[in-house]
């Protein structure tokens, strides 16, 4: 029997579609999240604007907390790999998580490679900021995207960005002819196959949700607007005042993103939302979206 095929990895992602995966970082979280209507919850040590602000190196969740999620819920768990710490991905994928995040909210563990995720049965999900990263994630394996927008700052202006940015690079490419498609590969540093797949199909191969900076329901309808398939949400439910609320008015908005009086009576009284960074403030060497390539 052959497992971990491309169309089961993929299609498991495909499942998720329309809905949210939340960061959580013990059973408590995870439940708030499975009984808000979350797709999966995504195991990890602290949520970005934690991260953050612990600074230091931020390496693959104790398996003890991964372990009390997975325990916790019914829905998928996933967990985050630093880029290409190939065991630290091999020990999540031996403790039978279902997803496998190679996340630039950790700090990386080779500047060079990420992980040729085409070797594991587990599969995996990556950040991308344009097309040309999007296919390299894709030629190395990778079974789901995320734009990576900046996790931890509760801003959504850099996930609204990528997106536009991924999606504007998919139309373009749709309407090349064949013979163009060497030379965008080039430009892009994308693998030709996969850009002649994307020509093919008319759009990503994978599906792409939109991540990093999603911390109101009118964010999480907004990215949904803009064509992602779906949200990931970490620091803006659980860094928000009353995270039960927020998680349900999230997955709400998510699915009925066109509804915009049901979005306005679910953000009326919800608390305060996550305090919001501004983007410029961020010192070069604290832009996670930088780290990978
Ligand atoms: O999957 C992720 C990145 O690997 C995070 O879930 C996402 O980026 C969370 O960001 P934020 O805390 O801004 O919601």
């Amino acid at each position: 029997m052959i497992t971990g095929t491309d169309r089961v990895k993929r299609g498991m992602a495909e499942m998720q579609k329309g809905g949210v995966i939340m960061d959580v970082v013990n059973a408590e979280q995870a439940k708030i999240a499975e009984e808000a209507g979350a797709v999966a919850v995504m195991a990890l040590e602290r949520v970005p604007s934690d991260i953050r602000a612990a600074g230091g190196v931020a390496r693959m969740a104790d398996p003890r907390i991964v372990e009390e999620v997975m325990n916790a819920v019914t829905i998928p768990v996933m967990a985050k790999a630093r880029i290409g710490h190939i065991v630290e991905a091999r020990v999540l994928e031996a403790m039978g998580v279902d997803y496998i995040d190679e996340s630039e909210v950790l700090t990386p563990a080779d500047e060079e490679y990420h992980l040729n995720k085409r070797d594991f049965t587990v599969p995996f999900v990556c950040g991308c900021r344009d097309l040309g990263e999007a296919a390299r994630r894709i030629g190395e394996g990778a079974s789901m995207l995320r734009t990576k927008g900046e996790p931890g700052t509760g801003n959504i202006v850099e996930a609204v960005r990528h997106m536009r940015k991924v999606n504007a690079q998919v139309r373009k490419l749709v309407h090349m002819s064949e013979d163009e498609i060497m030379t965008e590969a080039k430009l892009l540093g994308a693998p030709y196959e996969i850009l002649l797949e994307i020509k093919r199909l008319g759009r990503l191969p994978v599906v792409n949700f939109a991540a990093g900076g999603v911390a109101t329901p009118a964010d999480a309808a907004l990215m949904m607007e803009l064509g992602a398939d779906g949200v990931f949400v970490g620091s803006g439910i659980f860094k928000s005042d009353n995270p039960a609320k927020f998680a349900r008015a999230i997955v709400e908005a998510t699915t009925h993103y066109q509804d915009y009086k049901l979005i306005a009576e679910l953000s009326k009284e919800l608390g305060t939302p996550m305090k919001g960074i501004e983007i410029s403030t961020l010192a070069p060497e604290a832009r996670m979206q930088e780290r990978g390539w």
